[in-house]
């Protein structure tokens, strides 16, 4: 007997097998997407079938408002947005206490090690918060005022400088501005001394890490890329010569860093203190700048709102002079905690915090498989008129002087539970610090008809990438 087989057969052989593994693949595709578990969740069918719908938006930014401004109010409360996503904007639902999801896994620095941002093991976060919180703790945040009345003055320095300049009034990038200033102090803070962006407006490491940053998304959303979206040696160079200096040195500057440094028991590596100070700069910078920079916006295009703030500013303020502001003397002003909340409402830095269903469960009605990634909708919790309102979609700082009126749950800016955002006191000191001192010390105007489109690629920001004010002196 002959067994030989010709080139033509193995094509033939190799052409069927191929048939049924492609045919294998599109049919799991048609299933998931229209027949599966998930299939009665309403959503936009192209995106039922393939992740890289929704994925291609998140590269050009649009993701969210692609889903704000068509999906969700189309498609409602539960929304399928992918394959394997579902966006949920109910407040009872997005309570549940669920774990992590596991794309935060792909913005690590390598995969093995997770950060307090990225862990999903319960118990290895929670370790790591037990570690970090002493360094966040209302007691630790006045050891850190200062550092934020370094970088404040040298905004300050920088504004009067343009007015002088000006001849009395200037008109600052109030964006650039601001997002330079919270950079300085996350350096100031966690890197060994400020960035000084404000002062000279540029400093290689800031952007270096946000390159990073755009890698790890890139090799999350598409893992083939990965051995050519390493990490830039010059972010590691940096952290690690300040280590080295600072455990060389005892330095007894008591910042985020040196709390770091200094943990004893459960202590972090060197290569955990650097991983989670570059978090400390993802995570704390364009945060509070964008909360700050949206608040003065509408600030100055609601001057009622304006002239009640600073009259509210300068009444707590009376006879210090030109110093500018303490935290003890402003953090309880209602007012000003309002506006604070009111700008953390409408302009929520996290979309959604992404959890996943480790085991099978019923939510909102509908049967969520193990494995599905449950999105909270924070916008859209933010913005429903069901919870806030018939002007939910408009700026009242008044609606949080009265919170017995408010709807509870439906307020998460910070995140909420064992997840809730570590930063949350030092972001609300330096809003504090920030605005107060900008008012007390300025008059702003606004400049009409600029564009504020927002985009947004890990936290949003401006698309045109400035705001322009017009700026002068108070007496
Ligand atoms: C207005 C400013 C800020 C807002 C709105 C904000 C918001 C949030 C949110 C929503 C989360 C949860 C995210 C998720 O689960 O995907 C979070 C977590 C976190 N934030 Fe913030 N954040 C701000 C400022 C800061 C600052 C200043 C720092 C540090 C200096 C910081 C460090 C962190 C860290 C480390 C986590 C992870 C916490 C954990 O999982 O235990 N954030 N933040």
């Amino acid at each position: 007997m002959n067994f030989e087989i010709s080139i033509q057969d193995l094509i033939r052989v190799v052409g069927i097998f191929a048939s049924i593994y492609v045919l294998k693949c599109v049919y799991d595709i048609i299933y998931i997407a229209y027949f599966g578990p998930l299939s009665k969740i309403p959503g936009p069918k192209v995106s039922h079938l393939t992740k890289f719908y929704i994925g291609v938006k998140q590269i050009n930014g649009q993701r969210w408002k692609w889903l704000q401004n068509e999906i969700v109010p189309k498609y409602g409360k539960i929304v399928r947005v992918s394959p394997e996503i579902v966006l949920f904007s109910d407040k009872d639902i997005v309570k549940q206490e669920l774990p992590k999801n596991r794309n935060y896994e792909r913005l690590r620095t390598d995969e093995k090690y997770s950060t307090l941002f990225t862990a999903r093991d319960k118990e290895i976060h929670k370790r790591r918060r037990r570690v970090l919180s002493p360094a966040f703790s209302i007691k630790h945040l006045s050891s850190l005022e200062p550092f934020m009345h370094t970088c404040t003055n040298d905004l300050i320095a920088k504004i009067d400088g343009e007015i002088s300049k000006g001849g009395g009034k200037a008109v600052i990038n109030i964006y650039l501005l601001i997002q330079y200033n919270a950079l300085d102090v996350i350096g100031e803070t966690a890197f060994g001394g400020s960035f000084k962006l404000v002062t000279n407006g540029n400093h290689p490491m800031p952007s270096k890490v946000f390159s990073e940053l755009r890698r790890r998304v890139m090799r999350s959303l598409f893992p083939f890329l990965k051995p050519f979206l390493k990490q830039d040696p010059y972010i590691i160079d940096f952290i690690n010569k300040i280590i080295k200096q600072r455990r060389q040195e005892s330095s007894h500057k008591k910042d985020l860093l040196q709390m770091m440094l200094d943990t004893k028991e459960d202590g972090l590596t060197d290569f955990e203190i650097y991983d989670q100070s570059i978090e400390f700069l993802i995570a704390g910078s364009d945060t509070t700048s964008f909360t700050a920079t949206m608040i003065i916006i509408m600030l100055v295009k609601h001057p009622e709102a304006l002239e009640k703030l600073v009259k509210e500013i300068d009444e707590a303020l009376a006879g210090i002079g030109s110093e500018g502001p303490t935290h003890d003397q402003i953090k309880h002003l209602p007012y000003l905690n309002g506006v604070i909340n009111e700008g953390l409402r409408l302009f929520p830095t996290s979309r959604g915090p992404g959890k996943e269903a480790t085991e099978d469960l019923v939510l909102g009605g509908y049967f969520i498989p193990k494995g599905t990634l449950v999105i909270a909708n924070t916008l859209g919790l933010h913005l429903s008129k069901e919870y806030w309102g018939e002007n939910a979609k408009e700026f009242v700082p008044e609606r949080w002087l009265e919170p017995e009126k408010l709807t509870p749950d439906c307020f998460i800016p910070f995140s909420a539970g064992a997840r809730n955002c570590i930063g949350l006191n030092f972001a609300w000191m330096e809003l504090r610090l920030t605005i107060a001192t900008l008012l007390y010390r300025y008059n702003f105007k606004d400049i009409e008809n600029q564009e504020i489109e927002l985009l947004q690629f890990i936290t949003p920001s401006l698309k045109s990438k400035e705001y322009n004010v017009v700026v002068s002196m108070r007496n």
